[in-house]
């Protein structure tokens, strides 16, 4: 068996491969002139979110019967023509669900309490208290556009904390199931878009959600609601998302994940009122070992030909 992983995998899941054959590892053999070189006798091609598994790609190694992607967006990976070459697919289900839902969390109280931000102003000598009383997020309502594996942990941790939690999800059956055993109100999206405080993207990228989240959308939405987006830059249009920002129409953003990835003259970068990470909500030591682990298992077991919970349907 020869592994090729082209992105940063934690040494547990690479452990595991090692143990059942050759494998090539580079954390930087997405962006190297190598890449179809190294993959041209593989196996098991394992990727993050930078490689882009396209139909040449994988034309190119005639051997390769698994792609393992270290997380859950699978927008970089034409999962269509691996189903056509025979390949399967393989994802992280649900290993880095509970980190992006403690990192909406973070998201939330950077708005409602900054303690970064009160206590750069402590050390630069102030002591601003007015300044910095905000609001509890007790009572406060958070609306969920997508409703999955993450947004099911969100939902349990916000009621924990006494949040209205209400959700968008047109592939949940039934309302009902989903109302009554998270806690989710399941609505329309303009209900959801009309009352939420924290409105959370927990969406695939594909052509319905693309721009999903545009000027239309935003005008619908309270003048003091904020946008937390973990779920893929596309979902939003970033232009009209700056100018709603800018002009008082929503209160802010934190934003996980871009268009461009890193950014390059991205204006919302330009706003006080919009946090940026460099796509780390999956990104926590627990979430990436039991990735790491997952998906190596998972792709070895189809690779002898015992099937997986974690292939691409
Ligand atoms: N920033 C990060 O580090 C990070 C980490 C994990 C996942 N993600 C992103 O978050 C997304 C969601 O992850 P997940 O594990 O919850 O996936 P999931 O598949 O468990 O949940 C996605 C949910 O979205 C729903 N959905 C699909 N299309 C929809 C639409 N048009 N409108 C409303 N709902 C729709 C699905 O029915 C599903 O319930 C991933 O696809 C990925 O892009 C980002
Ligand atoms: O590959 C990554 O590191 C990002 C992971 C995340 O966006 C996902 O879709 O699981």
């Amino acid at each position: 068996m020869k592994a090729v992983v082209t992105e940063l995998i934690w040494e547990e899941g690479l452990e595991i491969l090692r143990e059942q054959g050759e494998v090539k590892y580079d954390q930087n053999l997405w962006k190297s002139d190598n890449l179809l070189e190294t993959i041209k006798d593989a196996d098991l091609l394992i990727v993050r979110n930078q490689t882009k598994v396209t139909r040449e790609l994988m034309e190119q190694a005639p051997n390769l019967k698994v792609v393992g992607r270290l997380g859950v967006g699978l927008d970089n990976i034409d999962v269509a023509a691996a189903k056509e070459l025979n390949i399967k697919v393989v994802f992280a289900r649900n290993a880095n669900a509970v980190s992006v839902a403690e990192y909406v969390f973070s998201a939330m109280f950077a708005f409602s309490r900054p303690l970064e931000k009160a206590s750069q102003d402590v050390k630069k000598g102030n002591w601003n208290r007015k300044l910095f009383t905000r609001e509890e997020i007790y009572g406060k309502t958070l609306g969920l556009v997508g409703v999955g594996e993450i947004g099911a942990r969100l939902a349990s941790r916000a009621k924990a904390f006494g949040m209205n939690v209400i959700g968008f999800d047109p592939f949940l059956p039934p309302y009902e199931l989903a109302c009554t055993d998270i806690g989710v109100c399941m609505d329309s999206l303009e209900k959801v878009l009309a009352e939420s405080d924290y409105l959370s993207l927990h969406v695939p990228l594909n052509d319905q959600t693309r721009n999903l989240i545009n000027r239309d959308s935003i005008k619908t939405m309270k003048k003091t609601a904020y946008v937390i987006n973990t779920a893929r830059g596309g979902v939003i249009n970033e232009d009209d998302l700056y100018e709603a920002i800018k002009s008082g129409e929503i209160a802010g953003a934190a934003l996980d994940v871009l268009v461009k990835e890193p950014p390059q003259g991205n204006k919302l970068l330009e706003l006080e009122n919009v946090i940026v990470t460099p796509h780390i909500a999956g990104l926590t030591e627990e979430a990436q070992v039991r990735t790491s682990e997952l998906v190596a298992r998972e792709c070895l077991k189809v690779l002898k030909g015992q099937g997986s919970m974690c292939i691409v349907r």
